[in-house]
């Protein structure tokens, strides 16, 4: 699978415990406002599907260009993107974005997130969007705009009227209407509790049910776009009624019908991408290896770290008497049984339980260049139980090198530190270049641009006898394209090494890992 896979994974599965990758907190509880106070009236679930409802809306399908490409955080002067939950949402996404993860895609896993934290359904993920670099098209559809142009804007992204009412419906059944930001629909509904006036589209604000259907047709929906005083700015009213209420007579229907309804369209919704970029399915993994890390230490000792992380909901329900073995290499490689997980998690919703066996061992040096290591899962739960042996890719002969790394900040305040990365003598090395990927800051928007910046380094003697010499970039130095901790921490390297006219990589290692020494 592509690298990225993994990380978005991530993302979506650790949601919550031991290696929480911290999305779903954003939206828990599904009523949760990240940016400000909880009187706001705000909530960033809500936030988090509109900012992709504007993102998508003025797609072109026919011509292939917009949908989901974030090009929202640049438009957010626009006034049909006002209001906050744009760039509030872009501002809880930021630190996810790195090599692996787009602010689009981001974006496209708010909504599911978003959705699952408001107890609605689970929506299929698929990962790789790119990063629009200038605005798109005007023609997010607005309250005020009539039938035929709302009809005709949906069409051209790709959506038919039976559609465009569906997707409205499901995205107009959590949030509100605010007075602050669009006083000519709201008025008189801010309070001390509730700032910024929010007014919700249905009697269950905070939960994605089919509520937005049964008030509307029963004629107790509060939904401002249908019975605001403002008649011109019904926009709901207009697109809900355009079939002569056909399409929500059906999504009123039943719990189901509605669920499976929004699985579809937001599913077409998130992906829809411009021309030439091509998705993946992201889905949770069973048996997952994370953060492996290789070490020498200036003696020479081998130490191979990391962990594997089990599901639950796939095969591998709680087991106290569950062990896992790693070998690097073969069985001859033998590095430690571990006992049960003691680190556990709550992956996304009804996806149950992650547990997590955590490993530090070291390795023979006799070993040390295996490009792979073995993983033996064995229930002992009786004399038949289960036992499953799975094979993973290790880069062991270039790697980053932690134990030599160091990230500080000088006396000035400025951040300097060293990359590090061990070679085997193995290799008839040509150059060695650790590539650094920064988020840099983008004027304009709130979606950073992950930067590639190549530092050489240098050989720098053995490490002891292990068969690895040292590599490093000039000691305790300014890092290009680093200029906080925290984008240093948001920041990733990859070590590249061209020996006997091949290449290898060990890619993608968080500078997160290293421990910040202060000055
Ligand atoms: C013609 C189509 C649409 C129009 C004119 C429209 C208009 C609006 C307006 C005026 C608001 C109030 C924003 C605020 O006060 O902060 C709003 C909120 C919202 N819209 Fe739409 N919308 C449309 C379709 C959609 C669709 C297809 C989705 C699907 C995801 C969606 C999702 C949302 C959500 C979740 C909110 C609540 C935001 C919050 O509480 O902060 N909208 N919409």
């Amino acid at each position: 699978r592509p690298a990225f896979v993994d990380e978005l994974e991530h993302i979506l599965v650790d949601t919550d415990g031991f290696n929480d990758a911290g999305l779903k907190r954003g939206v828990t509880p599904c009523s949760f406002y990240n940016q400000g106070l909880q009187t706001a009236g705000r909530m960033s679930s809500a936030q988090w599907m509109r900012v992709a409802f504007h993102d998508f809306a003025t797609a072109d399908v026919k011509a292939g260009t917009g949908g989901m490409d974030a090009s929202i955080g640049l438009e957010t002067n626009r006034e049909e993107n006002k209001g906050a939950a744009m760039n509030d949402s872009l501002t809880f996404f930021n630190p996810f974005v790195n090599k692996y993860t787009s602010m689009a895609d981001m974006i496209a896993l708010g909504t599911v997130m978003a959705v699952g934290a408001c107890a609605g359904p689970l929506i299929p993920f698929k990962g790789g969007r790119v990063d629009a670099t200038v605005p798109g098209a005007f023609g997010v559809p607005e309250p005020e705009g009539s039938l035929a142009t709302h009809i005709a804007r949906f069409a051209t992204a790709g959506f038919n009227q039976q559609e465009m009412i569906q997707l409205t419906a499901c995205g107009h059944t959590v949030g509100s209407v605010h007075q602050g930001g669009f006083p000519n629909i709201v008025q008189n509904a801010e309070t001390p509790n509730n700032t910024n006036g929010g007014v919700h589209f249905d009697d269950t604000g905070d939960v994605f049910d089919n509520h937005v259907a049964t008030t509307y047709l029963d004629n107790t929906t509060p939904n401002p776009l249908v019975v605001g005083f403002n008649v011109t700015t019904r926009s709901d009213l207009r697109i809900f009624s355009s079939d002569s209420n056909v399409t929500m007579k059906t999504l009123a229907s039943s719990a189901n019908v509605f669920s499976t309804t929004c699985v579809k369209v937001f599913t077409k919704m998130l992906n829809t991408v411009p021309r030439g970029v091509a998705l993946t399915d992201v889905s949770p993994i069973a048996v997952k290896p994370v953060n492996l890390q290789l070490n020498v230490d200036a003696k020479g000792g081998i130490t191979f770290n990391g962990a594997i992380r089990l599901l639950s909901s796939m095969g591998f329900p709680a087991n106290s008497r569950r062990t896992v073995q790693i070998f690097f290499g073969d069985s001859e490689g033998v590095l430690a049984t571990f006992n049960p997980a003691t680190n556990t998690g709550t992956s996304l919703f009804g996806r149950g339980d992650t547990f997590y066996h955590l490993f530090s061992a070291p390795v023979d040096a006799r070993h040390a260049s295996s490009s792979s290591f073995v993983v033996v899962i064995s229930e002992n739960t009786g004399r038949y139980s289960a036992v499953q042996t799975l094979k993973f890719p290790i880069q062991s002969n270039v790697f980053f090198l932690p134990s030599s790394s160091t990230l500080t900040t000088d006396s000035t305040g400025k951040v300097v530190g060293t990359i590090a990365a061990a070679v085997s003598k193995s290799l008839k090395v040509s150059s060695v270049t650790a590539a650094l990927d920064v988020p840099v800051a983008v004027i304009g928007t709130l979606a950073p641009h992950t930067t590639t910046f190549n530092i050489p380094l240098k050989a720098a003697g053995d490490l002891g006898n292990s068969g690895f010499t040292l590599y490093t970039s000039p000691a305790n130095a300014a890092i290009p394209g680093v200029t906080t901790l925290h984008n240093a921490f948001l920041s990733s390297v990859d070590i590249v090494v061209s020996a006997g006219g091949k290449t290898f990589i060990d890619d993608f290692k968080k500078l997160s890992i290293l421990n910040v020494t202060a000055a």
